[in-house]
């Protein structure tokens, strides 16, 4: 969903040192409600303490942030029940089925047990109810950590790399999970390594590095703006280096595997040249992603 002129989340000019480390360096961000928003960047890039200032854990150096129209800190009490957090050290009431560590979770909020069996349902654990939270899996107890942050139906809600460490059907699912979340409607601030993720899920991301803010849009639009361009795969054999330097809109040649590699930003005329010379068979195309986007930034080569 759009940015709407009301946001869930405005920082703006923030920072915030720990001695010398200047974990936050002036950082504005506006993050409209309903919005589906990445944080992203190389471990120590500044997203857990810009995200813990949102969510009233830290007080930055300079410059403010608004959650809701309020202030985070200090404690804001009026806040709290609006936003929902799930973080890489969810703790869980470990003696107690999953069931009833929500029930706990709601009642810690006032709210009744009906509401943690609709957040079981929401996240797809209503046949694991019954099993301990010791017993869970590593994505039951991915859901379970998200169920506990949108238990009580905050507005905004915090995931912090909620895919990490699954294996790839537990991680396709979450996936599932997180794009019925984001069709809910609610303000959402997702932290994650995985760029594909961020790719498919995020109206626009943070992308930071050392505390700034290196680019900040939709992945599309970054995508577009990077001037990376697709990737022609050529199989092995079938052209020469010289042949491809000839082809024109190639913007650049790489070799994989003996395969040749063309990069263009003019993707269907390389391709009809391509298929002049030597036939499509097997030639695959690979469109720039948002990790082509975020390699350039970082200044690393691109794969
Ligand atoms: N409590 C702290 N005391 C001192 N330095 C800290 C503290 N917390 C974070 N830092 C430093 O601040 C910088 C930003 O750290 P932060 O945890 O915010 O980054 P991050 O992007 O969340 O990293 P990760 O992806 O590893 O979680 C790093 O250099 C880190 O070492």
């Amino acid at each position: 969903m759009p940015a709407t002129d009301d946001p869930a989340i405005v920082l703006d000019s923030v920072s915030k040192s720990y001695g010398e480390v200047r974990a936050v360096d002036d950082v504005t961000v506006s993050i409209g409600r309903g919005e589906f928003f990445g944080m992203l960047g190389p471990n120590g890039a500044g997203k857990t303490t810009l995200i813990e200032m949102i969510e009233g854990l830290r007080t930055p150096d300079r410059g403010t942030v608004r959650v809701l129209g309020m202030s985070p800190t200090p404690r804001n009490l009026d806040l709290l029940p609006k936003i929902g957090v799930q973080t890489q050290r969810s703790a869980f009431f470990t003696r107690l089925t999953a069931r009833e560590h929500l029930v706990t979770v709601a009642a810690l909020y006032g709210l009744p047990a009906s509401v943690a069996d609709r957040a079981l349902k929401l996240v797809g654990l209503t046949d694991s109810a019954d099993i301990r939270v010791t017993n869970v899996s590593g994505g039951q107890r991915q859901r379970l950590a998200i169920a506990s942050a949108i238990v009580h139906d905050p507005q905004v809600i915090f995931l912090d790399e909620p895919t990490a460490a699954l294996d790839p059907q537990a991680r396709r699912d979450l996936g599932q999970l997180l794009r019925e979340l984001k069709a809910g409607g609610k303000t959402i601030v997702y932290t994650t390594h995985h760029l594909d993720e961020a790719q498919a899920l995020c109206d626009r991301v943070a992308i930071l590095a050392a505390g700034r803010v290196l680019a900040l849009d939709s992945p599309r639009e970054l995508i577009a703006r990077s001037g990376v361009g697709t990737r022609l795969v050529v199989p092995a054999g079938r052209l020469s280096a010289e042949q491809a330097g000839q082809i024109d809109g190639v913007d650049g040649i790489d070799f994989e595997d003996g395969a040749v590699v063309l990069r263009t930003t003019q993707t269907a005329r390389v391709l009809a040249a391509l298929g002049a010379e030597g036939g499509l068979d097997e030639v695959e195309t690979r469109p720039a992603t948002l990790e082509d986007v975020y390699l350039q930034l970082m200044g690393a080569p691109q794969a």
